[in-house]
């Protein structure tokens, strides 16, 4: 749970900070809306996505699954800027699957924090990896980082891309090829 009373005070101070006048009009609820806003944002601080995959149906076909353009939005923690982008999630499963819906809820989960790209692709799998035990695993995220194309060094259309494969995605090269063409097919 955020502490609404401290964001509120806070984005007062900012708000004076850049020099604005808190009571006119147009911001006199802005504080309030933030504080609400940040309930939805960080949502998933001091939370695991384990309750959600550990929904599981026995399967025989151990054969890829994958579930690609999940669409997630991040907080980058170092400007406290949106990064958003796409999530490609495939395991190879060892008797039991999960619901697929439950993989997108794993993106929200990591995502709905301060972050950085890297720990959140390597959140993903872990949690894939602690509830499902697969053969393997790959997570591919692609982003874009708004610190990065609306300030700073300004490039837009710039692509931050981060993976992690485990077990028999990190050992065939193969299977990782195979990932990516189904990624971009
Ligand atoms: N590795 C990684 N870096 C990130 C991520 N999001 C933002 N960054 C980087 O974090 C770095 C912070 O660098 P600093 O030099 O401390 O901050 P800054 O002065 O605002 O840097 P500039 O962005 O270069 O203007 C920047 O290079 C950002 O691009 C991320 O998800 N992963
Ligand atoms: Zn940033």
């Amino acid at each position: 749970m955020v502490d609404k009373v401290k964001i509120e005070q806070a984005v007062r101070l900012l708000l004076e900070g850049i020099g604005e006048d808190i009571t006119r009009e147009g911001l006199i609820d802005t504080p309030d809306r933030i504080a609400r806003m940040c309930e939805e944002i960080y949502g998933g601080l001091g939370h695991e996505a384990d309750q959600h995959l550990l929904k599981q149906f026995p399967v025989e076909n151990n054969e890829i699954v994958l579930e690609k353009d999940i669409t997630f939005y991040s907080m980058c923690e170092h400007h406290l800027m949106p990064f958003y982008g796409k999530a490609h999630l495939a395991y190879i499963p060892n008797g039991k699957v999960t619901g697929l819906s439950k993989l997108a809820r794993t993106v929200e989960v990591y995502s709905r924090r301060p972050q950085i790209q890297e720990r959140l692709t390597v959140q993903i799998a872990d949690a894939l990896e602690r509830t499902l035990d697969p053969k393997g695993i790959m997570v591919m995220l692609e982003a874009e980082h708004t610190c990065m194309t609306m300030r700073g060094i300004k490039k837009p259309g710039s692509k931050t891309i981060t993976t992690v494969t485990r077990g028999a995605f990190t050992e065939d090269k193969e299977l990782q090829k195979m990932f990516l063409s189904m990624v971009k097919g």
